[in-house]
């Protein structure tokens, strides 16, 4: 999101331009995995010690791409944005070189910095486990055995990865400010599920199965259409859908589901954290100031 960018604090807060935040970063999601699924699924990067006479690094390739590239962004301040979270711990990356911005408080600080609400060791298992293999040639049959591809691309494989990993740990991690907005929007619904803490109420607060099920369908059109081809003279080539994972484009299926059974729901799962210390640290006074506005 662009703080910056002078718009106010309930401009930035608004549920439509957060959602334009959302439905923005699907095109750039689609177009990641586009890009990661033109190599093979390459396990070894995936595997603790692979490299570890190379690079003196007991962690995955991927982790060692993550830790040096999360070193350069850190140092560029990457880390101080509010919608930004490091797949590396703080305390391993080097400190700004530059003062941070100064952004606008949009997030309530207590419930943002809570540990639960990162979710980045989620994202990399479901992203490792699930997507990679259904998204890339994952296995090819030799001598009647079927054997996990790799194709030796582990330097771009992984730089693909590391970008689709920090667009995923975008999107997630925008159910805060989802919630933040929901929240200011009616917090008297939210306060007596955050004082007497029931995550299963907060997560039916939030939902909105509408808004879950035009996602999907958009989605899927959007995937379609940006994996579609063109012949030279630009003219739309058919392509069924089952035919485009084939071509080295993208499985469909792949992509609605990871939104289905992990975006979505790790989305939900930031808010309901960001929502259960929502009142951290909030003085009395401020919660029956909110509480006056329950319609008796
Ligand atoms: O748009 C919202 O209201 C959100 O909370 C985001 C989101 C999503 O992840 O896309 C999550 C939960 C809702 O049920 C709908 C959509």
């Amino acid at each position: 999101m662009n703080f910056t960018s002078g718009a106010d604090v309930s401009e930035l807060l608004s549920l439509d331009h957060i959602r334009n935040q959302l439905i923005r970063l699907e095109d750039t999601i689609i177009f990641l995995l586009i890009e990661r699924a033109q190599f093979a699924y390459n396990e070894k990067i995936y595997l603790a010690g692979a490299f570890k006479d190379e690079l003196n690094f007991s962690g995955s390739w991927l982790e060692w791409f993550l830790f040096e590239i999360e070193s350069f962004h850190a140092k560029a301040r990457r880390y101080t944005s509010p919608d930004e979270h490091a797949f590396t711990p703080l305390e391993q990356l080097p400190q700004p070189i530059i003062k941070p911005q100064s952004l606008p408080s949009l997030l309530h600080q207590p419930a943002a910095k809570h540990p639960s609400v990162n979710v980045n060791h989620r994202i990399l298992e479901f992203y490792i486990q699930q997507i990679v293999p259904g998204i890339t040639s994952a296995t090819k049959i030799a001598k009647g055995k079927a054997v996990l591809e790799d194709d030796g691309n582990y330097g771009s494989a992984a730089t693909r990865d590391v970008e689709v990993l920090q667009a995923l740990s975008r999107r997630i991690h925008f159910g805060m400010f989802v919630s933040e907005s929901k929240f200011l929007l009616a917090p008297h619904d939210f306060i007596p599920h955050i004082l007497d803490p029931n995550p299963d109420k907060l997560a039916g607060l939030i939902t909105k199965p509408a808004v879950e099920a035009k996602l999907l369908i958009r989605l899927a059109n959007k995937a379609r259409v940006y994996g579609g081809e063109m012949d030279a003279d630009g003219k739309v080539v058919e392509v069924a859908d089952e035919e485009m994972a084939a071509r080295g484009k993208i499985d469909l299926a792949t992509i609605v589901s990871m939104y289905k059974d992990w975006v979505i729901p790790l989305t939900k799962d930031v808010e309901v954290d960001y929502l259960l210390h929502r009142l951290d640290g909030v003085p009395q006074s401020q919660i029956d100031e909110w509480m006056k506005g329950r319609k008796e």
